[in-house]
């Protein structure tokens, strides 16, 4: 896939382009249907499949205050738009100016004059240029003069309600990763270096844990996780993952801590992947480091069973 930050990058005109058009934060299972829609197009026209996202996510810029967390980093979501089969993907900088950008200009002069795009697939909610005006029904309005056929995909259904990334966002917060599983379509997964913690896991309670380096990206709710984990070297191991702030030992700041089962290796400075498989149990204040280890040895044995399907080998 070609990578391009920015609409000064495309230096090309592209054969037969078809583009889809979103924020695709999560590439969830609705966002997956619209790049399948776009590389089924551009390969019964021959042409060019793209896809235009916007850095950094538009409500970011719109409304800073709100502090949207969001599911995917840039590197991320690129990866997977990468798994997607597209050919090229553009992250247009969103800033005041782009969002000032009125949605007939946006087609006029970005869609049609920059791009040349032949066929263009958004989904059904999607809104674009100045105060989200623009949408599908202005796509089509305009198809005689850009010469863009509009396809208009989804909603993608779940148990009853449309998939989206607000409802990817609020099942990972209550904790319900199984849902956030069939709403992507994948394990939701946080990835990040290995740090140093407060020292006490391996040598006080004989349950070391690898502390991931977590930014301003979506956590599961506090509790207690069986998870998969993933090391540098793409060998994989099933884990206990913890997030929360250790109450048991006086509130210390949100962490994210494995305790890989059957493992024992420095894991210090390398990255890792978790994918959070099943919600355990919350996070509590035990009475003393002992019940800890109690409750941890069961937090273990219960994810032994349920990862049971998964063990390598
Ligand atoms: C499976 C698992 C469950 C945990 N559950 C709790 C808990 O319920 N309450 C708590 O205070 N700490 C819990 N912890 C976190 C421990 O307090 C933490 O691992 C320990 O303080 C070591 O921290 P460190 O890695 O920063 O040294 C849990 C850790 C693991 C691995
Ligand atoms: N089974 C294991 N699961 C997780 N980390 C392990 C394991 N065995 C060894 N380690 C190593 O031990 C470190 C965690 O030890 P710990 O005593 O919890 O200290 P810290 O407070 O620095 O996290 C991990 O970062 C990793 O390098």
């Amino acid at each position: 896939m070609i990578i391009l930050r920015g609409l000064e990058e495309v230096r090309e005109r592209y054969q037969n382009p078809v583009v889809t058009i979103g924020n695709f934060d999560g590439v969830h299972l609705g966002h997956q249907a619209l790049f399948e829609k776009t590389t089924e197009r551009a390969k019964e026209l021959g042409g060019t499949s793209l896809a235009m996202t916007f850095e950094p996510h538009p409500m970011r810029v719109l409304r800073p205050a709100v502090n949207l967390p969001l599911i995917n980093t840039l590197e991320q979501k690129t990866r997977l738009i990468e798994k997607c089969g597209l050919d090229v993907l553009i992250s247009v900088r969103f800033d005041e100016d782009f969002a000032a950008l009125s949605a007939d200009d946006f087609v006029d002069k970005l869609l049609v004059g920059r791009l040349g795009v032949s066929e263009v697939v958004i989904g059904y909610d999607f809104a674009f240029g100045k105060k989200g005006l623009g949408d599908a029904e202005l796509l089509r309005s305009k198809e005689k003069q850009s010469h863009i056929t509009t396809h208009v995909v989804g909603p993608v259904i779940m148990e009853g309600r449309p998939i989206s990334s607000t409802r990817v966002r609020q099942v990972v917060r209550a904790c319900d990763v199984k849902t956030a599983r069939k709403l992507l379509g994948r394990f939701y997964r946080i990835s990040g270096k290995v740090i140093t913690g407060h020292g006490r896991g391996g040598r006080l309670l004989g349950f070391p844990t690898a502390n991931l380096k977590v930014r301003d990206e979506l956590l599961p709710g506090p509790g207690v996780y069986a998870v998969l984990a993933q090391l540098e070297s793409g060998k994989r191991l099933v884990g206990v993952t913890n997030v929360g702030k250790n109450p048991t030992f006086g509130d210390s700041g949100l962490s994210v801590e494995t305790h890989i089962l059957d493992f024992d290796e420095d894991l210090y400075g390398q990255d890792m992947k978790v994918d959070f498989v099943e919600h355990l149990r919350p996070e509590k204040k035990f009475s003393s480091a002992e019940e800890l280890v109690k409750g941890i040895s069961a937090d273990v044995a219960k994810a032994r069973k349920i990862l049971a399907n998964f063990l390598p080998g």
